[in-house]
């Protein structure tokens, strides 16, 4: 087998002796010291492919996050050794480029780097840990240059994009759905983002009939609050245990395809996105503050995988993104929940569901609520459960509500909600409760006048609906993407 330290731009393979697992770490002797990482830092272990084993070779992937370190966040590190206890290391195991990273014939495989996710960090994880990685283990495992390779995909085994506005994401997935030809090849998107791009690539197109082999999405964590990616990959968190960035490397080199649950959000005529753009680069409909500009566009349903709201949630989203607040930074959240907790403000509509397999509508008997969310997944943050029933990529939506409570109660909910998702099983003394229920679809009538209180938001994408409007949100059937996830999660 050919030396790795030829084949990778990783600047060292370091040779080491006496591979062990000790306490949680993986030690070993170099040059007569012993040394160890933490057994969470592993990525996985690259081994000669069973039938090409000419002599023992395993590289020893890891990765040290240094978030204090911001010339050097991401430490990458390969170990060779010609002996491990493979019994002990056996999940770490490849031995394979899997079928959905070989870009080829019959797969197409995009890399999406997303500049503007979270805290912008997308582009040195692509530089520093997965491009490198994806050299070493191609090249390693025997891999070729994709036969089609050519000047996008610069000759390694993928085309890659790299974002230079809101719009990239969505007119890459616009093409996804426009191209015959395409439509019947296999293709990943590996996407470096949040929650964002998946949101992107699930409403980039208006067309209702997808490819016809669903593209599979695998996704590293690289926004701010991660929903999606935190609970698909829930039930492995331990605690400390591997960062999620770790747990979506092990993921991308070794998950397997799942489908995608998606939902629908509908709503009546007359309802509008509701977004503020620089103005540099807006279409300006009204004038906010000198900045800034209102922007509105009409729209008759949402794609989403993660939440719909109506209430003080949707509230916060979207007062804490308009410009008198995202002066604040971060801080714009808790100064906006505050504000909205002071007034705790009625939301009057009538929310009425479905119940699994049911045909009829059943109202929720309240005139005024302060909180309707509906939800796909379990967590909104890696630490914050809305939905503790759900698991990872399960057809279920389920709904969370309660009605005008007051300010101490709706932050009591909140913060149970932190604590693994307990505010669902509160109830007051006065009769009052937090409802929790799985759901087939749900409708949101809102009658309210002012327009403050009819926002909805759907995986944080505002819509105002007209007053006496309403939204209807239910699964959508067959799904648009599969996304990979965790094989030790699908077994
Ligand atoms: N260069 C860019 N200019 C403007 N918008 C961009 C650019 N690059 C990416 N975007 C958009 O920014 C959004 C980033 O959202 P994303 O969800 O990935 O990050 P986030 O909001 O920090 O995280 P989360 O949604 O998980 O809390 C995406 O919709 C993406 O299309």
């Amino acid at each position: 087998m050919s030396s790795a330290q030829s084949l990778t731009h990783l600047s060292e393979v370091v040779p080491v002796d006496d591979v062990a697992v000790i306490d949680g770490n993986l030690t070993w002797t170099r040059a007569g010291s012993s040394e160890k990482v933490d057994r969470d830092e592993i990525l996985f272990i690259l081994a000669a492919p069973i039938i090409e084993v000419t002599d023992d070779e395993f590289l020893i992937c890891c990765l040290k996050e240094a978030s204090e370190d911001e010339h050097n966040p991401y430490r990458l590190s390969v170990f060779r050794a010609t002996k491990i206890p493979a019994d002990a290391l056996q999940q770490h195991i490849v031995r394979e480029l899997p079928p959905h990273l070989r870009h080829g014939p019959s797969n197409d495989v995009d890399v999406i780097v997303s500049t503007k996710s979270g805290v912008g960090s997308a582009v040195r994880v692509w530089e520093d840990v997965l491009r490198p990685l994806w050299q070493l283990i191609a090249s390693h495992l025997g891999e070729h240059r994709s036969p089609q390779a050519d000047n996008q995909t610069n000759g390694l085994y993928y085309r890659l994009t790299v974002t230079e506005s809101a719009e990239t994401i969505r007119s890459f997935a616009k093409s996804l759905w426009t191209s015959d030809v395409q439509a019947s090849r296999s293709r990943t998107i590996v996407l470096l983002s949040g929650d964002g791009g998946v949101v992107d690539l699930l409403n980039g197109s208006d067309k209702d009939s997808p490819p016809a082999t669903l593209p599979l999405i695998a996704l590293l964590p690289l926004g701010t609050g991660n929903a999606l990616f935190h609970s698909t990959h829930k039930p492995l968190y331990l605690n400390p245990g591997p960062t999620p960035l770790v747990h979506g490397l092990r993921t991308i080199f070794q998950g397997t395809p799942s489908g995608l649950p998606v939902f629908r959000a509908s709503f009546s005529p007359g309802s509008r996105i509701v977004t503020f753009a620089d103005k540099a680069n807006a279409s300006t409909q009204s004038n906010v503050g000198d900045q800034f500009s209102r922007e509105e566009t009409s729209v008759s349903h949402l794609n989403g995988a993660i939440v719909v709201s109506y209430g003080f949630h949707a509230s916060l989203v979207y007062e804490s993104d308009t410009p008198e607040y995202r002066v604040h930074g971060q801080k714009r959240f808790g100064m906006v929940a505050q504000e909205l907790l002071k007034d705790a403000h009625p939301y009057n509509a009538q929310v009425a569901i479905r119940r699994p397999g049911s045909s009829k509508f059943e109202s929720i008997p309240r005139d005024a609520h302060a909180y309707v969310l509906t939800t796909l997944v379990s967590n909104l943050e890696r630490a914050f459960t809305i939905s503790p029933a759900s698991k990872p990529l399960q057809e279920k939506l389920r709904l969370v509500h309660f009605g005008p409570i007051g300010g101490d109660r709706t932050m009591e909910v909140m913060m149970k909600a932190y604590d693994e998702g307990k505010h669902v099983d509160i109830k007051w003394e006065d009769g009052e409760r937090v409802g929790y229920e799985e759901v087939d679809e749900v409708q949101v009538v809102i009658l309210e006048d002012d327009e403050r209180w009819r926002k909805v938001c759907i995986d944080g994408t505002i819509v105002e609906i007209p007053s006496g409007g309403q939204m209807n949100v239910k699964m959508l059937e067959g799904g648009l993407f599969k996304v990979l996830a965790s094989s030790t999660l699908l077994e």
